[in-house]
């Protein structure tokens, strides 16, 4: 199976091979084939990684968005997009529902415009 490479403690444990640039790739274990403790963090662990290197990204892409906007960051705020993200993302995460994704959003989303505002020229 050329898409499984042996884990790095060499235990033989098969993982997904890694993403090729630009790209991420997680593993996704059910969680009721969790069986451990440590098992469980573990796999909350690597979700983890790739979340925050999913929300740097989105805050790399929302900045780029308020320097394209007439008006960007906090002042140029648009509250019918916002809507429109959550209910786009609702379909993905059906145990979230709307409401708790969208005090979820609401966090990412300042977090993003607060970043940016903040943010060095590169
Ligand atoms: C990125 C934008 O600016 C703001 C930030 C958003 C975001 O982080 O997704 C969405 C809407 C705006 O409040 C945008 O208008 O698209």
């Amino acid at each position: 199976m050329h898409d499984q490479v042996l884990d790095a403690a060499g235990h033989g444990a098969a993982r997904p091979a890694p993403a090729p640039p630009g790209e991420l790739r997680v593993p996704l274990p059910p969680a009721g084939a969790l069986t451990t403790l440590a098992e469980a963090r573990a796999a909350i662990d690597d979700l983890d990684a790739a979340l925050a290197a999913l929300l740097e990204h989105r805050a790399a892409l929302a900045a780029a968005v308020q320097r394209l906007k007439p008006v960007g960051g906090f002042a140029g705020r648009d509250p019918g997009r916002e809507r429109r993200i959550v209910e786009a993302m609702a379909v993905h995460a059906p145990s979230l529902g709307p409401e708790r994704l969208a005090r979820v959003m609401n966090a990412v989303i300042e977090a993003g415009l607060d970043a940016a505002e903040h943010r060095r020229p590169s």
